[in-house]
């Protein structure tokens, strides 16, 4: 299959329809979600020549983590909807490619059996925060434990988004044998249903920072103004994303969202993102515009419920062939070398 898009149309076919929709799904009507992708294909990329750039190399170092390409494998929940294997399936994936997965608190594998799936891996871990900081910190301290290296902290989720259509198919919960195996404190019988809560606030961050020496990333910032808050408040990383449309319908699409958030940052944190990669070129275009690195959420899944883990490591493989050769076509030796020049409006 040469394109992500065999694989969606692969999952598509596999999966129960319900669990379609779910991956597949955003928000209200799904404006944020269709202005992701439709960004992309508004932003034109205006190549360099005769540069003599060889072929690039791909690597980035974020946070102390190293990257084989700028494509991170972003937090999603549920994998074991898509394969058996699950979240271990995926993490043997992002470690063949040497690239960085995102652990989802919503992992239906828990944190410390994702790592030893996968040795060499590298995982960060993504924390929705819960208002039992005690609680908070038992998840984090399993993370540590575990070999996580980053905190992933989702601030877009002061509730749980509106998808009609999980409504119209009744998808409310995992089925039988299925659970959020991440959220207990280390006591298995304790499993809690996730609490999302409006009453999470920059207070949360601060007291995380004292509560971890892990790197902290705050994911989900698309205004300006938060992410000069963010800096002051220590965080290591920005991470723009509207969730994939998951969350609040019609945020604009994070591409677009991009330079005034890496205006506001001034280089003086790296800033991720994610929402509506689909190409090579794609990546190109986000960290021309200033991204450190992107990632990726329904294409991870797309390969694993097409093919679990080879389907996984197909996706990643695919995306950094393709961020290679739109660099080679481009005449740039690297990443690196992205500048907001190689892209125009159209
Ligand atoms: C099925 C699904 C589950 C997700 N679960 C989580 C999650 O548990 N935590 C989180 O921070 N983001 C979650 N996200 C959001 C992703 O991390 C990411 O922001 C989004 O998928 C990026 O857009 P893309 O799917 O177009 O690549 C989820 C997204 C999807 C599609
Ligand atoms: O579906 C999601 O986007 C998501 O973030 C989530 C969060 C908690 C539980 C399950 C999914």
């Amino acid at each position: 299959m040469p394109a992500i898009r065999d694989f969606e149309a692969a999952a598509r076919d596999r999966l129960d329809p319900a669990h379609y929709d779910y991956f597949a799904g955003g928000a209200g009507d799904e404006v944020t979600v269709k202005a992701n992708e439709a960004a992309f294909a508004r932003l034109a990329l205006l190549p360099r020549v005769l540069r003599g750039a060889g072929s690039p190399r791909l690597g980035v170092t974020l946070l102390g983590s190293r990257a084989a390409m700028p494509v991170l494998v972003a937090p999603t929940a549920f994998h074991r909807l898509a394969d058996p294997e699950g979240e271990k399936a995926t993490a043997r994936a992002a470690a063949a490619a040497e690239t960085i997965m995102i652990v989802s608190m919503a992992a239906t594998v828990a944190v410390e059996d994702v790592a030893a799936a996968a040795p060499g891996a590298t995982l960060w871990f993504q924390l929705y925060v819960q208002p039992d900081m005690a609680f908070t910190e038992a998840v984090v301290r399993r993370a540590e434990k575990a070999g996580c290296a980053a905190l992933v902290v989702t601030v877009d989720s002061p509730a749980r988004g509106r998808r009609d259509q999980d409504v119209r198919n009744g998808f409310e919960d995992l089925p039988e044998g299925m659970r959020c195996e991440n959220l207990h404190d280390g006591d298995p019988e304790s499993v809690r249903p996730i609490d999302m809560s409006p009453a999470i606030s920059w207070e949360h961050v601060d007291l995380l920072r004292r509560m971890t020496r892990l790197p902290i990333v705050l994911k989900g910032v698309t205004h300006p103004a938060d992410a000069r808050l963010a800096l002051d408040h220590g965080v290591s990383a920005l991470y723009v994303s509207n969730h994939g449309g998951r969350q609040l319908d019609t945020v604009p699409a994070t591409v677009d969202l991009l330079p005034e958030i890496v205006a506001a940052v001034g280089g003086a944190v790296p800033v991720l993102m994610d929402g509506g990669i689909r190409r090579g070129t794609d990546v190109v275009k986000a960290m021309a515009l200033g991204a450190s690195a992107v990632a990726v959420g329904r294409p991870v899944i797309w390969g694993l419920a097409a093919g679990g883990e080879c389907g996984v490591a197909r996706v990643l493989e695919l995306l950094r062939d393709e961020v290679e050769h739109a660099l080679t076509l481009c005449g740039l030796a690297s990443p690196h070398d992205l500048e907001p020049g190689l892209v125009r409006r159209c």
